[in-house]
C-alpha cells in the first residue's frame, strides 16, 4: 500500500471542525479524538495520517513537504504567504481582519504617524500600504487588544469573530480588512505525484460541502 497521505491540521480552534468534516467523509477519526499527547495519528480507512501542529508550522510542513496537505487559516496564509496551493475554503473558522481603535476616537484624525499593533505584521503592513499610509508596526503575541489600552498603539490589527473581546474591552472596528475562513491546501510537489489520491479527496470534500 502506498504511504499514509500526510495531513497537517491547525490544532486549537480548527481541529474540531476538521475532524467534523473528515468523519463526515466517513472516514474513521477515533485515534485522533483518542489523541491523548500524540501529535500524529493515523486514519487507516482512508490511507491518510494527521499532524497536529501550530498554525505557521502547518505552512511549514506543507511548504517542506513533509506534509502532502494541510488545514490552516486564511489569516495564517495571507501572513507568512509562501509556495504552496490553495485549494479548497472549507467554510468554517469563519472571521475577519479588522483594524480597530478605542470606542469614540478617530482613527484617522491627525497627523502623526500611526503606530499599530498585531500578530500579523505583514497583513497590517500591506493593508497601510494599500492606503498609501506610513505607519509603526508592533508585534504583539496576544491580547493585542491590551496595546491601544495601554498607549502603546493607535489601533491594532487583529482577528475579529465575535466582537466580544473588542466590546468588553471598549474597543470598535474601524475597517474590516478581509474575511476569513479555514483552507485545504497541499505541497506543490504532492499535488504531482499524488494526483489521484488528493484529487479524490477534494471532490469528495466538495461534495460534503455542498450538502
Ligand atoms: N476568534 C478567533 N481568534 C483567532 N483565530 C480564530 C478565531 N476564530 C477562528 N479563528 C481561526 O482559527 C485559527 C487557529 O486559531 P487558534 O486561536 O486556535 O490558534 P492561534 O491563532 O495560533 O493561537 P494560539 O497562539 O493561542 O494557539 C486562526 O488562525 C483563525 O484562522
Ligand atoms: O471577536 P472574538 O470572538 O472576541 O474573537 C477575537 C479574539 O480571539 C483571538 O484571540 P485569542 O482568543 O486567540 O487569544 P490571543 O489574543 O491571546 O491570541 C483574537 O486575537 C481576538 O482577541
Amino acid at each position: 500500500m502506498a504511504k499514509p497521505l500526510r495531513i497537517a491540521l491547525t490544532k486549537g480552534r480548527l481541529e474540531k471542525d476538521t475532524v467534523g468534516l473528515l468523519e463526515r467523509l466517513g472516514y474513521d477519526c477515533t485515534a485522533v479524538r483518542e489523541k491523548g499527547r500524540r501529535l500524529i495519528l493515523p486514519i487507516p480507512d482512508g490511507n491518510m495520517e494527521v499532524v497536529l501542529a501550530k498554525a505557521n508550522d502547518v505552512i511549514t510542513y506543507v511548504e517542506h513537504g513533509v506534509c502532502d496537505m494541510g488545514v490552516v487559516g486564511k489569516d495564517t496564509i495571507i501572513e507568512m504567504q509562501g509556495k504552496f496551493f490553495e485549494l479548497v475554503d472549507l467554510g468554517f473558522g469563519r472571521c475577519k481582519f479588522a483594524l480597530a481603535c478605542k470606542k469614540g476616537t478617530d482613527f484617522y484624525s491627525g497627523f502623526g504617524v500611526k503606530c499599530i499593533a498585531t500578530k500579523y505584521p505583514n497583513v497590517a503592513r500591506r493593508f497601510f500600504e494599500s492606503k498609501g499610509m506610513d505607519v509603526d508596526i508592533v508585534k504583539i503575541e496576544g491580547s493585542v487588544e491590551l496595546a491601544p489600552l495601554l498607549g502603546l498603539a493607535d489601533g491594532i490589527v487583529d482577528i475579529v469573530e465575535t466582537g466580544v473581546t473588542l466590546r468588553e474591552n471598549g474597543l470598535e472596528v474601524v475597517e474590516d480588512v478581509v474575511p476569513i475562513s479555514a483552507r485545504l491546501i497541499a505541497n506543490t510537489v504532492s499535488l504531482k505525484l499524488r494526483q489521484t489520491e488528493i484529487e479524490a479527496l477534494i471532490q469528495k470534500i466538495e461534495e460534503a460541502l455542498s450538502k
